[in-house]
């Protein structure tokens, strides 16, 4: 077999390499000649796979280590009998971490306290559903919106994006995009309810760039400036806009979901899917291939206010400031589009809160119910 692979997809030698030959290639090049004559291509979310690209091809199996599916036409794969895997949820923690780690640097820069805010989260999915539960378990009052779940689910527990709208001082945005159809998702917060956004509300977009009129937003952050906005994800990515980023508080080169956990549990989905497609044995399991963490433990002997407390065990295994200020270095240095897609391609080694053993003693056993519903593994020690 004949595979053409990401080049930055980890571990890929590891769990591809028996199945054939691999070709290591940067995402945003692959093209027709490149999966002419091969069996499998392995992407993630920046390879744009399409007819253009499968029309004389011999691929019979793509897969995608990404949760997001919208760089893949399946139309076009469904035409040619292509089979196809994506790895839904494989970063989901992560994405929470980086909203955490966000939310609670801006309440730091602000002076506010994020656990007595009403958060609004749209898209209660695989990342939207986790978010909502360490905020439910953190005490965090929080609504949600997702209408297509509502409609299956019956609508109790969720709200209109209008009465999000209204009644939240944050807003986190964790919508697929989806160009047509009842629940679009293309400029869902478009000019209108950007415009009807209180002022000193928190918008933070962790989904895909274009579920925001990015013109509308630029407009009002010029304008009044009266609101703060978070971005991970941006319109036409990597040429983003370099004026909304300068007015951005927290302007990240798409990596929220960039933990090596959450990049390796995609290899290992796609992993177990090509070998069903290939009706191979399945070679290993997850933690195989997961390493353990540089830092395993970090020991608590003093009550400090929680905010504080979450803030200290966050910034020890992941620091959104880190990829703030490098995306601001990067495109100083080489411009915008290398500078945004060399933070991505070489992206620091990032661990999620879970693999962090807090262990408290003394009055610091008081944060144990707080740090464990951030997410971090908590133990008591003497
Ligand atoms: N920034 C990053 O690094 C990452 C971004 N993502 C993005 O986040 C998206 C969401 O991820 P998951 O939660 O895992 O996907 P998911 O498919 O599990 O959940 C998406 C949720 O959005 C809801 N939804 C759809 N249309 C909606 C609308 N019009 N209004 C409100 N809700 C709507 C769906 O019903 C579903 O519950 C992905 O599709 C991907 O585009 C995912 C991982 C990492
Ligand atoms: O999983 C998704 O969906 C994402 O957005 C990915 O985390 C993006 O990963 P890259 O394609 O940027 O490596």
């Amino acid at each position: 077999m004949k595979l053409i692979v990401d080049a930055n997809i980890p571990a890929a030698e590891r769990c591809f390499g028996d199945f054939g030959s691999i070709t290591r290639l940067p995402g945003r090049e692959i093209n027709a000649e490149h999966v002419k004559d091969a069996d499998a291509l392995i992407v993630r979310s920046i390879t744009q796979v399409n007819e253009a690209l499968l029309a004389n091809s011999s691929i019979r199996f793509v897969g995608t280590c990404t949760i997001g599916t919208d760089h893949i036409d399946h139309a076009a794969l469904a035409a040619r009998n292509i089979a196809f895997a994506s790895a839904p949820g494989c970063n989901a923690e992560a994405v929470v971490d980086y909203v955490l780690s966000s939310l609670l640097t801006l309440a730091e820069r602000a002076g506010w306290p994020l656990l007595s805010r009403t958060v609004g989260v749209v898209g209660a999915g695989n990342v939207g559903s986790r978010l909502l539960a360490r905020l439910n378990a953190l005490g965090v009052n929080a609504l949600v919106c997702d209408p297509p779940r509502a409609e299956q689910e019956g609508g109790q527990g969720f709200v209109a994006l209008d009465t999000l709208i209204d009644r939240c001082d944050i807003l986190c945005l964790h919508t697929p995009l989806v160009k047509d159809g009842p629940h679009a998702t293309y400029q869902l917060l478009n000019a209108q309810r950007i415009n009807e956004l209180a002022p000193g509300t928190v918008l933070l977009n962790a989904g895909r760039g274009d579920c925001i009129d990015e013109m509308a937003l630029r407009g009002r952050l010029m304008g009044k400036g009266d609101i703060t906005a978070v971005l991970d994800v941006w319109e036409n990515e990597p040429g983003i806009d370099a004026s909304l980023r300068d007015l951005v508080a927290l302007a990240t080169p798409h990596i929220a979901g960039h933990s090596l956990d959450g990049k390796l549990r995609g290899t290992w989905m796609i992993q177990q899917a090509l070998a069903r497609h290939a009706e191979r044995p399945i070679q290993n399991t997850f933690a195989d291939i997961c390493p353990l963490p540089v830092l395993a433990s970090l020991h608590v002997q003093e009550a400090l206010p929680v905010e504080d407390a979450l803030r200290l065990c966050m910034r020890a295994v992941y620091d959104v400031r880190r990829d703030h200020d490098s995306l601001q270095r990067q495109v100083l240095l080489q411009g915008i589009r290398q500078g945004f897609d060399d933070c991505r391609a070489n992206y620091p080694l990032r661990r999620e809160f879970a693999t962090l053993n807090v262990q408290l003693s003394g009055n610091a056993v008081a944060l144990e119910a707080p740090l464990s519903a951030a997410g971090f593994c908590v133990s008591r020690v003497s």
